[in-house]
């Protein structure tokens, strides 16, 4: 194993790498042309302009059901003096795509003509020459050209194709691109039970992704399976890609500085490195080369990294080995729910998700970690923070890039606060529901709801903050805080806050009063948080004074967090909510059943979206779905509070 670290040479932009890489390769439109039949050709990209061979309709068709007629012996005709015509000679019956008889160039429809007797017709209305009639050509003119080359084809293109006589269609041929996932940790999914995983084991994940992306700008990706953290090993998998057919190569992972990192070494050896760094986040360690002429990329580990990287380079690259334009997204302006930071020097690329409210689409950051796939997932937009900017104000507009439709993103109800397991249960009633809403909740704590309904970024706000001096739940705060918003409040559910403690209960803790016990450790939520704040009401009610709690000072920052600090017998007992203890397979014992409210400004109260989630919230099935979780009641459910 060598200890050699890569170092960054020279961290580029993400313009002027990208323009290396296009200047290195200017591939545009150099893929061999193949023919394929015209449903095959969906989706591929025209290597010649396509010349219709026939014409559509290749004879004068009729349009419509009736007679054809020469609309000269029609003229004159009206409801004070019919005309009538001999049928066979003047007048023939045909229908809808039949050819026009000889001599004929007008189609009277069926509706409009009386029997005369059984061979003659009689019409109250002329017909204009050509009236009813598809004439030859009328839709595609052989030899016109019916698409220029690097057309991409559509099913709608099907048609055409086909109609203009096109059979075999000249196509580019997909790049070949390898995908060599690289990383000792890595395991096969399909040979690997999730529950099997060991810690250290890393599922892999971005071949799959990847090759997916790759077939969806019209290449072909094909998956090598994981190589280990082994130079000469990868060397030798690069070495005979590059030898055979792939037309690109790709590593992934190990394009860093680490001690196993060996995209940089491999390159070096096999090829030209042209690029290592560039100034965007995620994906700065990105790595492009060119070995014996073909591309080569070491792609960054991290699946947000992968994604960012393979976008932003190795899509474009194929389109244009293609011949195919680039496909920029859509942009739109959103306003940020809140200030957001960013690291002067580098363009990040920031997660949102979005939703209409009020005039605005706000936007909410999602977590900023590149190893977070659903930080992509989750995603409505992007933001790109430029690289001389230290980040963006919570009143700035600025343009994200959508990923979702608009339209879909008008049909989102925006929660911010406290996160709850019920809201799961929630989306995915509301998603099934005929409207088919999407609920899409950031959780930024009960306080953070509040605020954020405040600055009319949300459509609602999960709370549940407990007034110590009256037990009540929400009501203070909101006339404290939201003192000139109106708002509605409407209880979700009720929730058992209690002591998670190890399977089992080895040290036989009966409730909050144990917590002062000698030999129990406890562990804390951090101050502020509705957990705390509930606890030191609890011990304040039973007399037990903060002091006598082993633990009382460590603190953990969520619910999950203190279950895992159970599990791994740091503590012996925290408090936190039933679905934690559950989802690490803990004993749970109810202390205090508190209230989690959705507060709701009035002037969305009203509004189709907001009574159909009241309504959703209310149904038999959604109750039944949050008592199944264990830990909850739906006896208030729905409750409306002034
Ligand atoms: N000292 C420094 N360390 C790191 C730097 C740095 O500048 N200095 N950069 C960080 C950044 S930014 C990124 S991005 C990562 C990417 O580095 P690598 O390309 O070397 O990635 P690995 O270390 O191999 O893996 C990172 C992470 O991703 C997981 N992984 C890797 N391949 C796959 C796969 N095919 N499927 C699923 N997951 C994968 C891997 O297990 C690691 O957890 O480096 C930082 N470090
Ligand atoms: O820049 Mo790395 O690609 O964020 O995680």
């Amino acid at each position: 194993m060598t200890t050699k670290r890569n170092v960054y040479l020279n961290m580029k932009p993400l313009d002027e790498a990208r323009q290396i890489l296009f200047d290195h390769f200017p591939a545009v439109g150099t893929m061999a042309a193949e023919t394929v039949s015209p449903p095959d050709a969906v989706g591929r990209i025209l290597a010649k302009p396509v010349t219709a061979k026939v014409s559509s309709p290749n004879f004068h068709a009729a349009a419509m059901d009736g007679v054809a007629v020469k609309a000269e012996d029609t003229f004159g005709a009206s409801e004070t003096r019919p005309k009538e015509l001999q049928v066979g000679s003047q007048a023939r019956f045909l229908n809808t795509g039949h050819v026009m008889p000889p001599d004929t160039d007008a189609v009277i429809m069926i509706e409009n003509i009386q029997m005369v007797g059984d061979d003659r017709i009689r019409i109250e209305a002329p017909a204009f020459p050509w009236q009813h009639v598809r004439k030859m050509g009328e839709d595609i003119v052989a030899t016109e050209l019916l698409y220029p080359r690097g057309h991409m084809v559509s099913p709608y293109c099907v048609g055409a194709l086909i109609s203009g006589g096109i059979y075999d269609v000249p196509v580019r041929r997909k790049p070949r691109v390898l995908i060599i996932p690289t990383g000792s940790e890595l395991v096969d999914w399909r040979t690997t039970a999730p529950e099997s995983l060991k810690p250290g084991q890393v599922l892999e994940t971005n071949a799959y992704v990847l090759e997916k992306m790759i077939a969806a700008c019209g290449g072909h990706a094909t998956r090598h399976e994981r190589v280990m953290d082994d130079l000469a090993l990868i060397r030798q998998t690069v070495a005979d890609a590059v030898a055979g057919d792939f037309d690109m190569v790709m590593t992934i992972g190990g394009s860093s500085a680490g001690s196993e990192d060996y995209a940089l070494p491999v390159l070096q050896d096999l090829g030209e490195m042209l690029v290592h760094g560039v100034t965007i986040m995620p994906g700065k360690p990105v790595l492009l080369g060119d070995i014996q002429g073909k591309p080569f990329f070491g792609i960054p580990g991290y699946p947000v990294s992968a994604i960012i990287a393979l976008e932003q380079f190795v899509q474009p690259l194929i389109r244009r080995m293609l011949g195919a334009a680039d496909e920029p997204r859509r942009t739109v302006a959103v306003v940020p729910t809140r200030k957001i930071a960013s690291k002067l020097g580098v363009e990040e690329f920031l997660r949102v998700k979005l939703g209409q409210v009020g005039e605005n689409i706000v936007a909410t950051p999602l977590p900023r970690g590149a190893g977070m796939i659903t930080s992509i997932t989750e995603a409505d937009g992007i933001i790109r923070i430029p690289s001389h900017s230290e980040g963006i104000k919570d009143s700035d507009s600025v343009q994200a890039e959508l990923l979702r439709p608009l339209s879909a993103i008008r049909n989102t109800i925006v929660v911010v606060g406290s996160h709850d397991n019920t809201l799961d249960v929630l989306a995915d009633q509301l998603r099934a529901g005929d409207a088919a809403l999407t609920l899409s909740s950031s959780h930024v704590g009960s306080m953070g709801g509040l605020m954020a309904v405040k600055r009319g970024v949300c459509h609602l706000a999960g709370a549940h903050l407990l007034d110590t001096q009256t037990g009540e739940y929400n009501r203070s705060y909101i006339q404290r805080y939201l003192p000139d918003k109106p708002v509605k409040r409407v209880n979700l559910v009720m929730r058992d806050q209690g002591l998670i403690i190890p399977k089992g209960n080895p040290k036989r803790i009966r409730g909050i009063e144990d917590l002062g016990r000698e030999d129990i450790v406890f562990i804390n939520r951090q101050g502020g948080s509705g957990t705390r704040i509930l606890l030191d009401y609890r011990l304040e009610q039973i007399g037990l004074s903060p002091e006598k709690i082993n633990g009382y000072s460590n603190e953990e920052f969520t619910h999950m967090n203190v279950a895992v600090a159970v599990l791994g017998g740091a503590a012996d007992a925290g408090l936190g909510i039933y679905a934690a203890a559950r989802a690490l397979g803990l004993d749970f014992i109810p202390v205090v059943t508190e209230q989690y409210d959705l507060i709701i400004p009035e002037a969305h109260f009203k509004s189709g979206n907001i009574q159909v989630l009241l309504e959703t919230i209310t149904t038999d099935i959604f109750k039944q779905r949050v008592e199944a979780l264990g830990g909850y009641s739906t006896e208030n459910t729905g409750n409306v509070f002034e």
